[in-house]
């Protein structure tokens, strides 16, 4: 579990993080998302101990990282620059890090094994590929057998397979009652990935819900039929509001996808398509962030 209390980070004129409150639950996998320069790297390093708030605070298992006794037993986190040193080995690189945080050898070929590594992990590290130094950040963040695991914008950069393979490790993790943070811009990565949406912009908090709740907006249900007219009637007359959608397609509004399908059965109408229409996750977060993005395209 993570807590962040009024949690807020000022350099000079910017205020990055702006008295952010929210937690993040076991068990889960929760998307930090943000445009950039939102904030998410920032709050990462002050739940990190990497970074002194300004103001407020933040626990991870009711504890200020400092306090931790043995921080990476208790917190595995994949930040963006990776400290490798690039003539060392997979195996040397990981080995390096459990000795100095008196982890057990043996937990390096589990981990290794864990991210797919252990075929490379005699290979300078340096020579990896962008997906093979993800994994092996992943390695290390899962060293210490952590319950609390922090990602920050893990696919970047990497090709399907990798992001398919992050999407499925994550989702693992947080099956296993791992808390899971994990930042992003892409809403629609997050989307498939997260349970937990949690939106910022310019250091605010904008929304803390389920990821449903984003993708389920209550935006009409499509309806298709070649006796547009006559059913467009019908609907008014149930008390449903009906406006045209492109190619001929109605959207409707006040009743309910069944009750929709129940009425055209009752009337003999022909439907070839009736779906609830969500707006895209995509959508709903240009919505969200639309006043809170520090440097708009248009500008
Ligand atoms: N060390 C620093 N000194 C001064 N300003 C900083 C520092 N670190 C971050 N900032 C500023 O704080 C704001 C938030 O930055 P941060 O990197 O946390 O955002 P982010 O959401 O992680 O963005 P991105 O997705 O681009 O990484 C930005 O305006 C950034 O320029």
């Amino acid at each position: 579990m993570i807590q962040l209390n009024g949690l807020t980070k000022r350099y000079g004129e910017v205020l990055a993080v702006d008295d952010l409150t929210f937690t993040v639950r076991p068990g889960l996998v929760t998307g930090f998302l943000g445009p950039n320069g939102a904030g998410k790297s920032t709050t990462m390093r002050m739940i990190l101990g990497l970074d002194r708030p300004t103001s407020g605070s933040v626990t991870v298992n009711g504890r200020a990282y400092r306090d931790l006794p043995q921080p990476l037993r208790e917190v595995g986190a994949l930040l963006e620059a990776q400290a490798v040193h690039p003539h060392r080995s997979a195996y040397n690189h990981l080995r390096y890090l459990a000795q100095t945080n008196g982890i057990h050898d043996r937990r390096v070929a589990e981990v290794l094994d864990l991210v797919g590594l252990t075929e490379a992990a005699g290979r300078r590290a340096g020579v990896f590929s962008l997906g093979m130094s993800q994994r092996l950040g992943i390695a290390a963040t899962l060293l210490g057998d952590p319950p609390v695991l922090l990602f920050d914008e893990p696919v970047n950069g990497l090709d399907p397979e990798g992001v398919l393979w992050i999407r499925t490790l994550m989702r693992g993790l947080a099956a296993e009652g791992r808390t899971v943070l994990v930042s992003s811009h892409l809403m629609g990565e997050m989307a498939l990935t997260a349970d937990r949406l949690v939106v910022i912009g310019k250091g605010k908090l904008i929304a803390d819900a389920e990821t449903a709740t984003f993708t389920d907006t209550g935006e009409g249900v499509l309806v298709r039929t070649p006796e547009d007219v006559m059913f467009t009637r019908l609907l008014l007359l149930a008390g449903a509001r009906v406006r045209a959608g492109l190619d001929g397609e109605l959207i409707v509004t006040g009743l309910t996808a069944p009750d929709i399908g129940r009425l055209a059965a009752t009337e003999g109408v022909p439907l070839f398509e009736l779906a609830p229409r969500r707006t895209s996750l995509e959508e709903a977060f240009m919505e969200l962030t639309r006043d809170s993005v520090e440097y708009g395209a248009a500008r």
